[in-house]
């Protein structure tokens, strides 16, 4: 596809992540950005994220193509609402914000039919331009939610452009994306919140929770570090849908609560069975919810210089890494390295290598 100008308004964890694809899939792109934080702009120069960058939105953003509206949900419709009397016809203006309905709202009042909404489904609890990964739309679905009025044209068009980056583009109607995604992403995250503060409150005096919280806590409560500013909005924007599945929440958690008191010991085995049950088929699925992920973890003497010493070997055999990191949740063991490659092949061939070097490998 030819797309010669990409404008960004917004250039932290996503829009970052999407200008580094689109420099890998479209080398002939020239992207243009602006950002309140003119750090992130210095950087992404500095670093050929992108080409050139505005200290305002201005006639600069004309000619683009597409325009990615990567701030936060409000800041992001503030913008479009000054783009709109710069960008020619053509041009499609679509946004990566978390929810849907409030934007889409506001383009159909501001009538910018060159709107589509967006939404990728995946992202990390950490944000700026320097969390930013080429990789990240690899094998995530892509929510898109069109005005009425879009021109089928355009719909297409982005569809490829997203999906020659390795996304899966989903159509969805904006109310029916802010009730699903208010169950899957927003309350987990108010959940996940919400349990990080009850141990801050509930914490011993010698900090006992703190020092002794292992895989299970950090698993489950790794989005609560993600941006409060976001979240803020997300919540603001997302308000009814939110309540609604707090709502059910605290039923369901009254009810194995209840079960709980009264030792009702076959209700609390059908509840785990069944939550297992149904978890159990998301993790294996190669698209969908859960990615499939390439990984091993390889027992390792915690010592300084260890994930130097496995991560040069793999290197020097072209093997690229993912992620790697040393896992000291098992008490009274040595650590554990976990190693994420991006494909089937360099986890088969790290796998070998390591064999032949003694470690011990679980995949
Ligand atoms: N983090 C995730 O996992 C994730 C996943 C999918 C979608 N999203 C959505 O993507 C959007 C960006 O999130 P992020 O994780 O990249 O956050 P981020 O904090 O990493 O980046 C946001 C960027 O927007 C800039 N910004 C803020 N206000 C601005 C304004 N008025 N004009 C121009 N730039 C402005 C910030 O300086 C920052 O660089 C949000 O709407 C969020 O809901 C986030
Ligand atoms: O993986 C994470 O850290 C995320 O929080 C990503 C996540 C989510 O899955 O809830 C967060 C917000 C988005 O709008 C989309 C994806």
């Amino acid at each position: 596809m030819n797309i010669q100008k990409v404008g960004f308004i917004g250039l932290g964890l996503i829009g970052g992540s999407l200008a580094k694809a689109i420099k890998d899939h479209y080398e002939n792109s020239k992207i243009i950005a602006y950002d309140i934080k003119i750090t992130s702009l210095e950087k992404a120069m500095k670093e050929n994220i992108i080409d050139q960058y505005t200290t305002e939105i201005n006639n600069n953003f004309r000619d683009c193509q597409i325009i990615f509206l990567c701030a936060p949900v409000e800041n992001n419709i503030h913008a479009m609402n000054k783009l709109l009397p710069i960008i020619n016809n053509n041009c499609i203006i679509t946004d990566v914000s978390s929810t849907k309905e409030k934007i889409i709202t506001a383009a159909l009042d501001m009538n910018c039919n060159n709107f589509i909404g967006g939404h990728p489904m995946t992202g990390s609890e950490k944000s700026g331009i320097s969390a930013a990964d080429r990789h990240l739309f690899e094998n995530a679905y892509y929510i898109l939610t069109p005005l009425p009025d879009t021109s089928k044209d355009k719909i297409d068009i982005l569809q490829i452009f997203i999906t020659e980056l390795g996304a899966l583009p989903v159509v969805i109607e904006p109310s029916e994306h802010d009730f699903v995604t208010a169950t899957i992403s927003h309350v987990p995250h108010v959940i996940a919140s919400t349990l990080v503060n009850v141990v801050s409150k509930l914490d011993t005096p010698d900090k006992h929770m703190h020092t002794l919280a292992a895989g299970g806590f950090k698993d489950i409560t790794r989005i609560a570090s993600s941006s409060p500013a976001m979240w803020q909005q997300i919540c603001l924007t997302n308000n009814k849908q939110i309540i609604k599945v707090i709502d059910k929440f605290q039923q369901e958690l009254n009810m194995i609560k209840e079960n709980i008191c009264n030792c009702d010991s076959e209700a609390i085995h059908s509840f785990f069975s069944l939550s297992r049950d149904y978890r159990n088929t998301f993790s294996d699925k190669n698209t969908g919810f859960i990615m499939k992920s390439y990984k091993i973890t390889v027992d390792v003497i915690d010592k300084p210089g260890i994930i130097a010493e496995i991560a040069s070997l793999l290197s020097k055999n072209n093997i690229n890494i993912k992620n790697i990191g040393i896992n000291n949740n098992r008490e009274h063991q040595q650590g554990v390295l976990e190693i994420i490659f991006y494909d089937i092949d360099s986890q088969n061939e790290s796998i070998k290598l390591l064999t032949n070097m003694n470690y011990n490998i679980y995949i």
